[in-house]
């Protein structure tokens, strides 16, 4: 379907939209985003061919209004949206922590809000997207959220109320394995491996298992069973990871950043 689409704050995520959607057919001259540094525009548009607006251009010009600014940044930019803003704009917002209600708030009675938790991912066409209504969000806002990200990966409907549980396992996700990698790589460089090759051997090795989870359906458990020979290598490493706690460790952090998207929400709860 033709509709316009304007990306609020064209940064890492905001990039890997607008790019995804070029990619996945949608004609340049739908698309348009808005950036703070005039230096950030004109490489994007350099790039891409997107159009650099103003945020009463995008509320005026744009069906679609995709808000990828940091949660931090929110406040100033609601101020200026909300007087430009029609009622029948759908307002899409991708910032972590952020409640549909605040958008609801501080826009035009009546504006249908969606919730977005994505992934990095999405700049190789492999986003994992969590998608929640509003409460003006209807099943067809929905449904036009829905087809604008399949393009860049996988997406989910969830009820908001857990969009800080994805928030601290797919939306941060990405960043454990790297750091996963990069450890395994480390240990490679202790064990006397040059650098590149140890890095080869990781990377194909994540690539690997990653496929095997994604096309075989056999549970982790099984596949790392098949891995753990009696006796064997793997189960040496995997008793020294049970001895660090690393799944306790796991548990902890994805707590943890669950608890850090709740408090990004609740700070802009008294306006
Ligand atoms: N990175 C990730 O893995 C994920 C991020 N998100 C969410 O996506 C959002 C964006 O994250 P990310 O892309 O990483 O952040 P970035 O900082 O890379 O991108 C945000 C961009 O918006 C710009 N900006 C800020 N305020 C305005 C404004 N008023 N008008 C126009 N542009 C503005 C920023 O400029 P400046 O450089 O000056 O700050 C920056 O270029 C966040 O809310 C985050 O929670 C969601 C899922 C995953
Ligand atoms: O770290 C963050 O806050 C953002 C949201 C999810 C991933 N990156």
């Amino acid at each position: 379907m033709t509709y316009s689409i304007a990306v609020l704050g064209a940064g890492k995520i905001g990039e890997a939209l607008l790019a995804g959607l070029l990619g996945g057919g949608r004609r340049v001259e739908d698309l348009m985003f808005t950036e703070r540094h005039p230096d950030r525009a004109a490489e994007l548009t350099t790039r891409y061919g997107f159009r650099a607006v103003d945020v009463a251009t995008a509320a005026k010009e744009a069906d679609v209004i995709v808000v990828a600014v940091k949660p931090q940044d929110i406040e100033p930019l609601l101020d200026e949206l909300g007087p430009n803003l029609d009622v029948g704009t759908l307002v899409v917002s991708l910032c972590a922590g952020l409640p549909t209600t605040l958008y609801e708030r501080r826009l035009p009675d009546g504006v249908p809000v969606v919730r977005v938790m994505p992934n990095t991912p999405m700049v190789v066409g492999e986003a994992m997207s969590a998608i929640s209504p509003g409460r003006y969000a209807t099943g067809d806002h929905l449904a036009t959220v829905e087809e604008l990200l399949s393009v860049v990966g996988v997406v989910v409907r969830v009820p908001e109320s857990q969009q800080d549980a994805v928030t601290a396992l797919s939306g941060s996700g990405p960043a454990y394995f790297f750091y996963l990698v990069e450890a395994m790589i480390d240990a490679g460089i202790l064990l006397g491996l040059p650098r590149a090759v140890s890095e080869k051997l990781i990377i194909q090795s994540a690539v690997g298992a990653a496929a095997m989870l994604a096309k075989t359906g056999e549970h982790p458990v099984t596949l790392r069973e098949a891995v753990t020979s009696p006796a064997g290598t793997t189960i040496m490493a995997i008793r020294e990871l049970e001895k660090h706690g690393v799944r306790a460790a796991l548990l902890d952090a994805i707590e943890a950043a669950r608890d850090r998207s709740q408090e990004l929400g609740r700070q802009h709860d008294e306006d």
